[in-house]
């Protein structure tokens, strides 16, 4: 006997990104849409057996997703916009990547649906978009088709939803604010949802999981009633043929715990990892229904270090104390982790076993159930508890006595930059002696097919890293020169060295380790692959300063030094977790701030420090914000710049505009200037910044790279009167949203060409 075993969700990439790839060919015209549903089918069947052979009860199906699985939920209930519909493509794939990744071609010009990080993850979502015209109804045989698929194979699975309260608060109408949720919508989205139980019951379906990680966010008036009302008309479709696992993630569900036990849920998932505290003591409090199952939420599908055993065990063993029915599942879906550590022979065999990928992490779930369900001797006797023990038995890691010494030296002056910023904007006008209305990129130019192919060589070995380095010196001389040419500004070197603004300085700091294919879903097929903190970081070397040295040799104006913030490397890695992230945070601030002031003595006047990712680690209550995250990175970031020249520009860039309620803390940053995204609904964030009188000077994206379009001359211009309407004309720059690296050539140059032409006609009328 062993409790019954969950997994939230499988990653579908594939273990060596056969997804990206086979859809990416698909996109280029290389293979047929034929060729690429096989593949996809392949892979589901794969994933559903590897599951099946770990003996998992519960194995998940409808997981999958050839772009997103918001956007599929989206198209499940016909929240398709009409620009879409109008293209009137042949195949639903064809629709699905137009409202995906935008659409230019004979049927017509649509822009790409927007795109949002996915709670505290690198994971974007697509945003629904649902106007009064929306005919909401069962659009799709998606669900049906997958859980069918995989009894073929004689495999019962676990369809898994994004439940309709989470859709419902994640969608926005045509105007991208907050939906009314009027009885009419509500009805609809849950009358489709009681037809997918139904239909689901009539296949034979044992459970359905239906996922609401919104619930773990504070609620505001109308979110508890909204949450009732559409179950109280999904739950009684059940008919007592099928099981609901209500299952929630990512923080805790405390403060509606007792509203949803009352429900009368099959299943309640509940994350044991983040907001084990407060779940806990909800379900303590409150008890469980007399029908329902807790699914403990104990494997990490946020991390990749081994799960503690003995941990688990406890949690799942405080729960048993309030009822007999207890699962044991992931915490949540392991699409945020990796897909094996097998072939990771770049590790030593003692620095992998402290690791377990998704495919580890299955056999994890397996050993905890067997092991919550064996007598206190049966646990003496194992050999699987006692090699786990082991792995946290002692220290893993030496400390470094040199980091600790430098930390503990600080002061709070170390976290302050002299003169007051007001005085440090003025001292670096005179200093760089621009122009108004500064036109800049955010630093990384198209990586070409030649750019990845050469780094490729060198990794092979194929070429010298002296043949390397001239191969991109030459392509940073060409990008200096056509920006001359253009006539920007403020000129960056390109970054065509780097992997990733991540990867790149992890391979540049003690510390870090790196695996071939740990490859984690960032949005679309598009993917990255997170470096290790292992152990306490510092910097080894210069990192950026020869690059940004040669590049400031060959020009005449400014040359912009690019780095990456300590609170981004860390939230782009997979942290530690046998110290805080605050500490780890406070190592890479010291490392970076080395950086900085090497480049200042090489004579970079101006240094950027993207905190790009500052924004998606902000914790989900409202009431943690301060204490629990904000109180310590805000400050990491000031260390990292507070020792420069007070005629030293320091810039920082953020790839999302959502700080409205952070704004105060992003002005403390104590930047000079930041660049940020500001598509649509971005207007709110002028407001915000006007309102708080906002002291950083700022360049508010003004157009969007994340599509190929060219944004025309004058389309520009009216987003810089925008802009000037809200803000003081002598702290506003001119910049693109974010890097140019997803980009190519073709429509990069054109774009910028008209940036700086409207830059240049709004700074001519504003002199008369
Ligand atoms: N870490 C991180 N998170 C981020 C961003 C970011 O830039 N970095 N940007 C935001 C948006 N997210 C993004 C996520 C991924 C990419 C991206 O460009 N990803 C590339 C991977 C780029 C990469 O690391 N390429 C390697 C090459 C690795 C590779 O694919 N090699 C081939 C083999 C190549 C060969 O041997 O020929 C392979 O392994 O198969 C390199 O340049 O060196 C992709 O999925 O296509 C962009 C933005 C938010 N989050
Ligand atoms: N400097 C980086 C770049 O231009 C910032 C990107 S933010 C994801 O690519
Ligand atoms: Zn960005």
């Amino acid at each position: 006997m062993s409790a019954l075993t969950s997994v939230s969700g499988f990653p579908r990439i594939g273990q060596n990104r056969e997804l990206k790839k086979i859809i990416e060919a698909y996109w280029k015209g290389n293979t047929t849409l034929d060729e690429m549903r096989s593949t996809a089918k392949e892979l589901r069947a794969k994933h559903w057996k590897l599951q099946q052979a770990a003996a998992i009860d519960l194995i998940p199906s409808n997981d999958f997703s050839y772009y997103d699985q918001m956007l599929d939920t989206a198209i499940l209930l016909n929240v398709i916009p009409q620009r879409y519909q109008r293209l009137a493509f042949e195949n639903p794939e064809e629709t699905l990547f137009a409202m995906g990744r935008g659409y230019q071609g004979e049927k017509g010009d649509v822009t790409a649906l927007p795109m949002k990080k996915w709670f505290t993850t690198n994971y974007h979502y697509l945003v629904p978009e649902i106007d009064s015209a929306t005919d909401i109804k069962l659009n799709s045989t998606k669900p049906f088709d997958e859980f069918n698929e995989a009894k073929a194979l004689g495999i019962a699975t676990k369809p898994v939803l994004i439940g309709p309260y989470t859709f419902l608060k994640l969608a926005r109408n045509p105007q991208a604010e907050e939906l009314d949720y009027d009885k009419g919508l509500v009805n609809a989205v849950a009358a489709v949802y009681a037809e997918v139980v139904a239909k689901f019951a009539e296949l034979g379906a044992q459970w359905i999981q239906i996922d609401e990680p919104y619930l773990v966010l504070d609620k505001e008036p109308g979110d508890v009633e909204l949450f009732k009302s559409l179950y109280a008309k999904i739950l009684p479709a059940r008919e007592g043929k099928v099981k609901v696992l209500l299952n929630t993630y990512f923080g805790h569900i405390a403060d509606v715990y007792e509203t949803v036990n009352l429900l009368g849920f099959d299943g309640i998932g509940l994350d044991l990892n983040e907001g084990k505290d407060e779940n806990l003591a909800a379900v303590e409090k409150y008890g469980v229904a007399e029908n329902t199952t807790i699914f403990a939420g104990v494997i990490n599908g946020r991390n990749i270090w081994r799960n503690n055993y003995a941990v688990s065990l406890g949690l799942v063993d405080a729960l048993k104390q309030v009822t007999a029915n207890v699962a044991v599942s992931t915490a949540s879906s392991l699409l945020h982790v990796p897909f094996s550590t097998e072939g990771e022979d770049g590790l030593a065999d003692d620095v992998r076993k402290h690791f377990a990928f998704a495919v580890q992490k299955l056999d994890e779930l397996h050993e905890v159930a067997v092991l919550a369900d064996a007598s206190d001797d049966e646990k003496k006797a194992s050999a699987e508890l006692a090699a786990n023990q082991a792995l946290f038995d002692g220290t893993r890691v030496a400390a470094d006595p040199a980091v600790a010494k430098r930390i503990a030296s600080l002061t709070d002056a170390d976290f302050v930059r002299q003169p007051a910023r007001a005085e440090r904007q003025k001292e670096q006008r005179e200093a760089l002696n621009l122009p108004l209305l500064p036109t800049t990129t955010i630093g990384s130019f198209p990586q070409t097919k030649e750019v990845r192919a050469e780094r490729a060589k060198l990794r092979k070995g194929e070429i010298t890293k002296a043949e390397y380095d001239e191969f991109m010196k030459n392509q940073i001389d060409a990008c200096i020169k056509h920006q001359e040419e253009i006539g920007l500004d403020v000129l960056v070197h390109g970054e065509f060295e780097r992997n990733d603004m991540v990867e790149y300085f992890g391979q540049n700091l003690n510390g870090f380790l790196f695996t071939k294919n740990a490859w984690v879903q960032s949005y679309g097929t598009r993917c990255v692959k997170p470096p290790i903190v292992w152990g306490d970081v510092s910097r080894a070397n210069p990192i950026t300063v020869e690059w940004s040295a040669y590049a400031q040799s060959r020009t005449d104006h400014v040359m912009k030094g690019m780095l990456t913030g300590p609170v981004t490397i860390l939230n782009w890695s997979w942290p530690r977790e046998d110290i805080t992230h605050e500490q780890q945070t406070q190592q890479l601030a010291l490392a970076i701030r080395d950086e900085v002031l090497d480049l200042e003595k090489a004579g970079i006047k101006v240094i950027q420090i993207d905190e790009a990712a500052l924004r998606e680690k902000l914790p989900l209550r409202k009431t943690d914000w301060h204490k629990k995250y904000l109180d310590w990175a805000i400050p990491a970031f000031r260390l990292v710049h507070s020792a420069v020249k007070p005629t030293t520009q320091i810039h920082t860039h953020m790839c999302y505009s959502e700080f409205n309620d952070i704004i105060k803390d992003i002005d403390a940053m104590d930047a000079d200037v930041i660049s940020f995204e500001a598509s649509r609904g971005d207007l709110v964030v002028l407001d915000a910044i006007h309102d708080a009188n906002f002291e950083t000077e700022a360049g508010p994206g003004v157009y969007d790279i994340h599509s190929p379009r060219i944004p025309s001359e004058q389309e520009i211009k009216d987003r810089i009167y925008e802009i000037l309407k809200k803000m003081d004309v002598e702290k506003v720059w001119i910049n693109p949203d974010c890097g140019l690296k997803t980009r190519g050539n073709a429509e990069t140059w054109p774009s910028l060409e008209n940036l700086v032409t409207a830059a240049k006609a709004v700074r001519a009328k504003l002199a008369k």
